[in-house]
């Protein structure tokens, strides 16, 4: 759908400098989704893996973000290798529906109630980013939190237009429970893609 090279505004790589290959198609349909224009994968023309990698080699980032869309609707397995071959880390953004593909130096998960992450893709998250959209998704963070490893790192992050209402439950919460930590889409504040 598109590629730009920004910051990684959220969670654990915040504040790396990264290339972002969004792919186009999702049909997993979070009503607050901050890229609905990314879920009709017939409107985005595909692109082959070579142009992908070209483009992202002339930056000089270190890792590449494969984000979309759903990027697990597709087999990742070529791009993702064609990037680590040429010396470059890549980090998934991905909500779980999907079977996993591709070969990962990061990944997060970001589950989602209106479909749920499957359990292989669960147990492979370097990071659990669970969205807080109202006071319910504590319970299902935890019940998130329940399925991963002991190593994956916990992060609860507001939904954008709630963030103003839900963050002081949300310092609550972590300074409760602080085996979570709190993550900003910092992007948004810095006005950077
Ligand atoms: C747009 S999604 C694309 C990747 C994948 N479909 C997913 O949901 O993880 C990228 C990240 O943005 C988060 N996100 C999307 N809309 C958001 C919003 N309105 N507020 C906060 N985070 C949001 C998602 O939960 C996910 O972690
Ligand atoms: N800067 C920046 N960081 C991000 N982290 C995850 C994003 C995404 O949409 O997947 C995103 C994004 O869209 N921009
Ligand atoms: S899974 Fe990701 S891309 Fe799809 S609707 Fe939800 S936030 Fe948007
Ligand atoms: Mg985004």
């Amino acid at each position: 759908m598109e590629a730009f090279y920004t910051i990684q505004g959220e969670g654990y790589n915040t504040g790396r400098a990264a290339y972002f290959i969004r792919l186009g198609g999702c049909d997993v349909g979070c009503h607050w989704c901050d890229v609905k224009e990314s879920w009709d994968a017939a409107a985005h023309p595909l692109t082959p893996v070579d142009t992908i990698v070209a483009q992202a080699l002339k930056h000089p980032g270190q890792a590449v973000v494969i984000t979309g869309g759903e990027p697990l609707i597709y087999n990742l397995d070529l791009l993702t290798q064609t990037l680590q071959n040429a010396g470059i880390l890549t980090f998934l953004e991905t909500s779980g529906a999907y079977p996993l593909s591709g070969s990962w130096d990061w990944i997060c998960v970001s589950p989602k109630k209106f479909k749920k992450p499957l359990p292989q893709v669960l147990e492979k998250a370097g990071e659990l980013k669970v969205i807080i959209f109202n006071k319910s998704d504590f319970e299902w963070a935890e019940e998130h939190a329940a399925q991963v490893g002991p190593q994956t790192r916990l992060y609860l992050q507001p939904e954008w237009s709630k963030a103003p209402e839900m963050m002081p439950s949300i310092v609550d919460y972590v300074k409760n429970n602080p085996k979570w930590q709190v993550s900003l889409q910092t992007h948004k504040y810095l006005n950077i893609p």
